[in-house]
């Protein structure tokens, strides 16, 4: 089933919370929502949920409000789901007991729980185990078994994987995104990983102080931010001064390059933004347009610091490397600094631009 938020807006006291938010997931299909900490996720999952009531617009299902000025379905009746941070399973019941406490009685059988499993991609050999016998990825795959029990249009999973370490988060990430496939049910991600956020589903909505201020399909998102504070949310960037040179060109400290989105809104001071793997880098005695002023090493990789200046715009740019490539790289060596694809304009901010990568 879709479902629709439209000028959805939420204060506690005078906090407000969710400034006039719409958004749409289509039937079947997943959406993300990303944004920093306080930005208003986890009260617009709590939204749609039931759980609270929203002050002002509406949130719908299909063609059944389930939440708006003369309506307020409860949250048992909204036919969500609703898979917690920490899982929230019962300690005191096995993985078997706990799926089966998300069943109606008449399903309460061996052979339903098993195929709720299955679902979830659990060994069948789990299901007498207690919680805490489990993985951390093993609890949240029960707790989504239990949440699709009730056969639920819908799917909100609140920062399901934000327990998890970084081997187990990205496989239990995938087993869920395919379970969430496999069941065809429509789902909502919170979350404040960029990575997770843009590899979760069709979607991704970006939070910012409440307000929803960009969603779309996650490359599109990522490729063309709307301006440079989601862009450096969503990953590295380089930000360098820039000069707007005609025909989707500018000119900045890398040389001329394609605009390929401009954002800039016609600003006359304007920076140019890129991702660290747009760069290219080289060795270069003569042609060379940098020169490497650092070199710090740091695990795997090294952090090279480098100075731009053949331009009206010197700047100093951090680049990582493999940490292999460090020998041909030695304070004082001349580079070829190349960009692959164009830059994103954006208004210059009141503070002067960093050029950072991280
Ligand atoms: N029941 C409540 N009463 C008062 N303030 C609340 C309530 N729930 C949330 N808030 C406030 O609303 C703001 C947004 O909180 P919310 O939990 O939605 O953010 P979030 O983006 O999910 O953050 P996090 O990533 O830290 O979980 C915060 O400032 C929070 O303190």
């Amino acid at each position: 089933m879709t479902l629709r938020l439209s000028g959805i807006s939420k204060s506690f006291g005078s906090t407000e919370v969710l400034r006039d938010v719409s958004l749409e997931v289509p039937d079947g299909t997943r959406l993300a929502l990303v944004g920093s900490s306080g930005s208003g996720k986890s009260t617009l999952l709590r939204l749609v949920a039931g759980f609270e009531r929203p002050d002002a617009g509406t949130i719908s299902l299909d063609d059944r409000e389930l939440a708006g000025p003369a309506t307020s379905v409860p949250a048992h009746r909204r036919g969500i789901g609703y898979v917690a941070q920490d899982g929230a399973l019962f300690p005191h019941l096995s993985v078997a007991r706990n799926i089966a406490f998300g069943l109606p009685r008449s399903e309460r059988r061996p052979a339903r729980v098993a195929e709720l499993m299955e679902l979830a991609s659990l060994d069948p050999a789990l299901a007498d185990r207690m919680p805490h016998e489990l993985s951390g990825g093993q609890q949240q795959r029960v707790a989504l078994a239990r949440a699709l029990a009730l056969r639920p249009k819908v799917i909100l999973l609140d920062e399901p994987f934000s327990a998890l370490d970084t081997g187990l988060r990205a496989q239990t990430r995938r087993a869920v995104v395919e379970v969430l496939e496999r069941s065809g049910v429509t789902a909502v991600l919170v979350t404040h990983d960029q990575e997770e956020a843009l590899s979760f589903g069709q979607q991704v909505g970006v939070l910012a102080g409440g307000r929803l201020v960009q969603a779309g399909d996650p490359a599109a998102v990522f490729d063309a931010p709307v301006d440079a504070g989601v862009a450096e949310f969503l990953g590295d960037v380089v930000v360098v001064p820039a000069k707007p040179a005609g025909a989707a060109l500018a000119d900045c400290a890398f040389g001329c390059l394609a605009v390929r989105h401009d954002r800039s809104g016609g600003a006359e001071r304007v920076c140019a933004m890129l991702r660290p793997e747009q760069l290219r880098l080289e060795p270069a005695e003569l042609d060379g347009n940098a020169t490497v002023v650092g070199v710090r090493r740091t695990g795997a990789s090294a952090e090279l610091k480098l100075r731009l200046g053949a331009t009206e715009f010197p700047v100093e740019v951090s680049h990582r490397i493999p940490l292999h490539e460090a020998a041909r790289f030695v304070p004082g060596c001349p580079v070829r600094v190349a960009v692959d694809g164009g830059v994103v304009l954006y208004p210059e901010p009141d503070q002067p631009p960093v050029a950072t990568t991280a």
